[in-house]
């Protein structure tokens, strides 16, 4: 049944941190109308730029950027550390929180409609703009993401479990739906970019070798694929239905770890992820244990359900020859 529970009004939210997400979740809902719009209020996928990472920013990105940090300036934001920007910058130098954020995720789909997000990761700032984000990923005070789907919702964690929050179209409030995500551990589905399978490390190939075996492979039984290219689509599928999601590290030039962010996307996604009962790894190490170098460093990401991601990073393990030999040799993962 529903709790229709505003946002501001939520247990789940530390007092402390209410404004925060408060000014979050109005320009969520503020990006949501936009998005809604689509062609009706401007080229909002226009190309208009090329941010640190080397990806091309669409006029959405930009615009995303701005309206949030304009809004967190007032919410005790310090620091801010975005996609969209080279570096972290200072809002409000009295602030108590440093913010890192994706803006807008998934730009590649903002023309197609189909659901794209914002993620975001919280920690108590300290007196350097850097050590304020470049930290373990256990730090985090609140993780979370909104996605602007057929319905806009609100997922985050404090620590305490994930919470998700729905925006309401009629009335414009962002209300408590579901009190405490808890990710199945039921799916046969994977979720990776296929066309990438000649460039992934041999442990992947393995792994999804065997996934689509299917009935006569290793695993004995069937799985289904998905690929969105929009992080926060693929994350709130498999929070609500579970399965995997692989971004590893491969040999194209600039991927050796991959495509996704570790401060703004990775750490986020792994704390909302742990906090319903599900794993994230880069398939060696633990994604919530890990620092980024930089603002903008990537790392190899495998989330989801526990017992896939544990399997995954099992194959991470195989002696060589046995991640190389044919499926049926790979008596290891018979079940
Ligand atoms: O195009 P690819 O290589 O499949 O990558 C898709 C991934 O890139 C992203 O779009 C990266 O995020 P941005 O759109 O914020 O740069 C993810 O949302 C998605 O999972
Ligand atoms: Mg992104
Ligand atoms: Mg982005």
């Amino acid at each position: 049944m529903q709790t229709v529970i505003p946002i501001g009004k939520s247990e789940h939210v530390p007092t402390a941190l209410r404004p925060l997400i408060v000014a979050l979740a109005e320009v969520g809902a503020e990006l949501a109308r936009t998005i809604q719009r689509g062609p009706l209020g401007g080229a909002l996928g226009q190309e208009v730029g090329t941010n640190l990472g080397g990806d091309g920013q669409k006029a959405l990105d930009i615009m995303a950027d701005a309206a949030f940090a304009a809004r967190l300036k007032l919410a005790s934001v310090r620091w801010y550390a975005s996609e969209e920007q080279d570096e972290v910058i200072e809002l409000d130098p009295a602030g108590r929180y440093a913010l890192a954020i994706d803006p807008l995720d998934g730009s590649s789909n903002i023309d197609v409609n189909v659901s794209i997000g914002t993620i975001f990761s919280v920690f108590e700032a300290k007196d350097g703009a850097d050590e304020s984000v470049l930290r373990p990923a256990t730090e985090q005070i609140a993780g979370g993401y909104i996605i602007y789907g057929p319905q806009t919702m609100l997922v985050v964690t404090f620590g305490d479990g994930t919470q998700e929050y729905l925006l309401d179209p009629d009335s414009r409030e962002w209300l408590l739906i579901n009190p405490a995500v808890r990710v199945p551990d039921t799916s046969r589905e994977f979720a990776i970019n296929a066309s990438n399978y000649r460039h992934w490390p041999q442990p992947i190939r393995a792994y999804i070798d065997d996934c689509i075996a299917g009935e006569e492979g290793p695993r004995a039984q069937n799985f289904n694929m998905r690929w969105v290219a929009s992080l926060v689509a693929e994350t709130h599928r498999i929070l609500t239905r579970g399965g995997v999601f692989l971004y590893p590290g491969d040999a194209r030039e600039g991927y050796a770890m991959g495509r996704l962010r570790m401060v703004y996307e990775c750490a986020p996604i792994a704390f909302v992820m742990e906090q319903a009962g599900g794993g994230a790894t880069d398939g060696h190490d633990r994604i919530m244990g890990k620092t980024a170098e930089t603002l903008h460093a990537r790392t190899p990401f495998v989330f989801g359900s526990p017992e896939k991601v544990a399997r995954v990073a099992a194959y991470f393990d195989l002696p060589e020859q046995e991640v190389s030999a044919l499926f049926g040799a790979r008596g290891l993962f018979r079940v």
